[in-house]
């Protein structure tokens, strides 16, 4: 190819950020993917720029992010990460230090987690088929319950103090849900969920159900209804179908969302991203999941969720094609059963990625799946 034919093609920039646990697994399956997939297409490119930022970089200097780090992150399209973690840091400590960390100043406001049952999957749900359980939950991801927003005082005494402040604001919560009809509306359904618990709750998810309904008048063509949290836990799993969008805060929707998980099959098929709906500042792309320290190492990692972020990053920056591509050649790989443990299968990380990847190149050559 001629330099000048290399110079027309579009290309990404990518900062991956492994990470720990299973992250730096998940993460390498996921790079080997793009690649594949972008010398597969031919229509882009994919460059790569690893950060070694981790529970590591933190035990050796007390830090997770340097100096200047969030700058050099502002030059990349995207962000691949991994998870944080680590079983000799305090999870608050590693959490804040190292994913909260970018969320909150690159304003990834809008933090989405579409589940569905892959083809050739199944869900612990006994009566739920791939196509019954399709959602996209869209969670606050820049305040409310994770604001960090109080103290301890008189440690360690009998009468120590803890205060957690759960804060809303109408701005984030006025932006979130409208981009969360924006999502609503774009889907077949056209239908959303509100999920809050503004019985217990009497101010602040008041104010969400107040803002919804205000938001919901812009989107005349989207049926909305509101959900308490707690009977939207039985609601998931007695009336997946009923379901399409869903909207919560930062906590809720983050359980809701590991509950989702796993009644499509795995906490380990589903992918998050963190975005910056004004594209200020890159977006980060996660799977769902955390450092899995009981697995670490083992190979034993399911990547399908690494695979559905890596589609969910092409996406945004514009490569639809090639992002149904990949997921269609995920599912393609479930269903000739090249799956990992937690789903039932006894391949490894290393065995799924090749499937996946051969897969992509089939597909891009025009050829018909192996019946194997
Ligand atoms: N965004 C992030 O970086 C997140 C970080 N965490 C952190 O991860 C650490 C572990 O948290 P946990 O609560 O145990 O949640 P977890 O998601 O790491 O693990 C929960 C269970 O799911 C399994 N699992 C997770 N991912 C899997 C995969 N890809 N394939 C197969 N099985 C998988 C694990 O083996 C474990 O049994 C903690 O330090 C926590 O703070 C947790 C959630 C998200
Ligand atoms: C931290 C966590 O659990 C999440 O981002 O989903
Ligand atoms: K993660
Ligand atoms: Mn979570």
């Amino acid at each position: 190819m001629s330099p000048h034919a290399v110079s027309e093609l579009k290309t990404y920039s990518i900062a991956n950020i492994p990470a720990d646990g299973i992250g730096p697994e998940v993460i390498s399956a996921g790079v080997e993917v793009l690649k594949c997939l972008s010398e597969a297409s031919g229509s882009y490119k994919i460059e790569f720029e690893d950060y070694d930022w981790s529970s590591e970089t933190y035990k050796q200097t007390g830090g997770y992010i340097p100096e200047g780090g969030l700058d050099s992150l502002k030059k990349h399209d995207a962000i691949f990460f991994g998870a944080v973690g680590a079983p000799d840091v305090p999870d608050h400590i590693s959490l804040w230090g190292l994913r909260l960390a970018i969320c909150q100043p690159f304003q990834q406001y809008a933090n989405v987690r579409p589940t569905k049952i892959l083809r050739g999957t199944t869900s612990p749900l006994r009566n739920a088929k791939t196509g019954d359980l399709d959602w996209v939950i869209i969670r606050e991801n820049s305040e409310g319950e994770y604001a960090g927003q109080g103290g301890r005082s008189h440690r360690g005494l009998p009468w120590e103090t803890a205060t957690e402040v759960s804060i809303f604001t109408r701005h984030c919560v006025e932006r979130l849900i409208r981009f969360a009809f924006e999502i609503a509306q774009k889907r077949p359904k056209k239908h959303i969920t509100v999920v809050t618990k503004s019985n217990a709750q009497r101010n602040g998810m008041v104010m969400w159900d107040e803002v919804a309904g205000i938001v919901a008048k812009d989107f005349p063509d989207v049926k909305v209804e509101k959900m308490l949290v707690d009977a939207m836990t039985c609601r998931m799993v007695l009336q997946p179908n009923s379901l399409d969008t869903i909207v919560a805060t930062n906590l809720h929707a983050d359980i809701l969302s590991d509950l989702a998980a796993a009644l499509a099959g795995s906490i380990g098929i589903a992918p998050t991203s963190n975005l910056d709906p004004t594209r200020e500042h890159p977006s980060m792309f996660e799977p769902i999941h955390g450092s899995a320290f009981d697995i670490t190492g083992k190979g034993v990692a399911n990547p399908v969720g690494t695979f559905w972020t890596a589609a969910e990053m092409l996406r945004w920056l514009g490569e639809e094609e090639a992002a149904d591509r990949l997921l269609e050649c995920v599912e393609n790989v479930c269903e000739r059963k090249v799956v990992t443990r937690d789903l039932g299968g006894t391949a490894g990380t290393k065995e799924v990625t090749a499937a996946v990847c051969e897969e992509i190149r089939k597909s891009y050559s025009g050829k018909k799946v192996a019946e194997a």
